[in-house]
């Protein structure tokens, strides 16, 4: 099966259409004012209604209030809502009760330890989203470049699907295909000249490296 690629980070229409030409099956919209890949509501808005049925829409969002979340599911109806803070399983489980729409956990990978909590988050979401830890003093929660050791996930038996994230870019994401056997990947500041700022020929390379893996 093809694998599915998801640009996370998109801020503006001609990356959206260049994620959308690449042939990316998810496009990641960020809603975190600390980032300097974040829209505002209306901004995510506008870029949705560009997308269209063309990908699957993802609202990324960290320890989000219920307003918030009303917010991007009333206006911007995503199809899929990120959790990329501390969310427990619990609020895992009342976001995809309030919101009614699936929800990907990302949970933070060093060591093995850190998949202890797997088993949790994969009973109450739909899909795992595997990202390296942020770096000691790191303003952001993801989106740091950072790859973790990807042998760690060789061999993972988990009933939920899920993606890969984390430092990828495209010259190491068929090896990291290679050794996690993972059914989906996510970048951003892969595809990035600078933060924020997608390269529309890294996404096109990226898509095109993860699908010939
Ligand atoms: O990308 C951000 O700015 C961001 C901000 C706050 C929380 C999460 C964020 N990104 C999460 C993602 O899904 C990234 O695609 C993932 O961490 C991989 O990022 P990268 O290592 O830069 O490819």
């Amino acid at each position: 099966m093809s694998t599915l690629v998801k640009i996370c980070g998109l801020r503006t229409p001609e990356t959206v259409e260049a994620a959308i030409a690449a042939g990316a099956d998810m496009v990641g919209l960020v809603f975190f004012p600390r980032s300097p890949r974040n829209v505002s509501i209306a901004e995510a808005k506008a870029l949705r209604e560009r997308v269209g049925g063309r990908a699957l829409v993802v609202a990324l969002t960290v320890d989000a209030d219920d307003a918030l979340l009303d917010a991007i599911r009333d206006e911007v109806r995503p199809d899929i809502i990120q959790l990329h803070g501390h969310e427990t399983p619990e609020r895992t489980a009342a976001t995809k009760a309030r919101t009614g729409l699936p929800v990907m956990k990302a949970i933070g990978v060093a060591e093995a330890g850190d998949l202890a909590q797997v088993p949790a988050y994969a009973a109450v979401s739909d899909r795992i989203l595997f990202d390296a830890k942020p770096p000691r003093g790191a303003v952001l929660p993801g989106g740091n470049g950072v790859a973790f050791d990807w042998r760690l996930l060789a061999g993972l038996d988990l009933a939920k699907p899920f993606m890969l994230s984390g430092g990828l870019e495209p010259g190491n994401v068929a090896e990291a295909l290679r050794i996690t056997g993972a059914p989906g990947v996510d970048v951003s500041s892969g595809v990035e000249r600078a933060p924020g700022d997608k390269d529309p020929e890294r996404i096109a390379a990226f898509v095109k490296a993860a699908r010939g893996a």
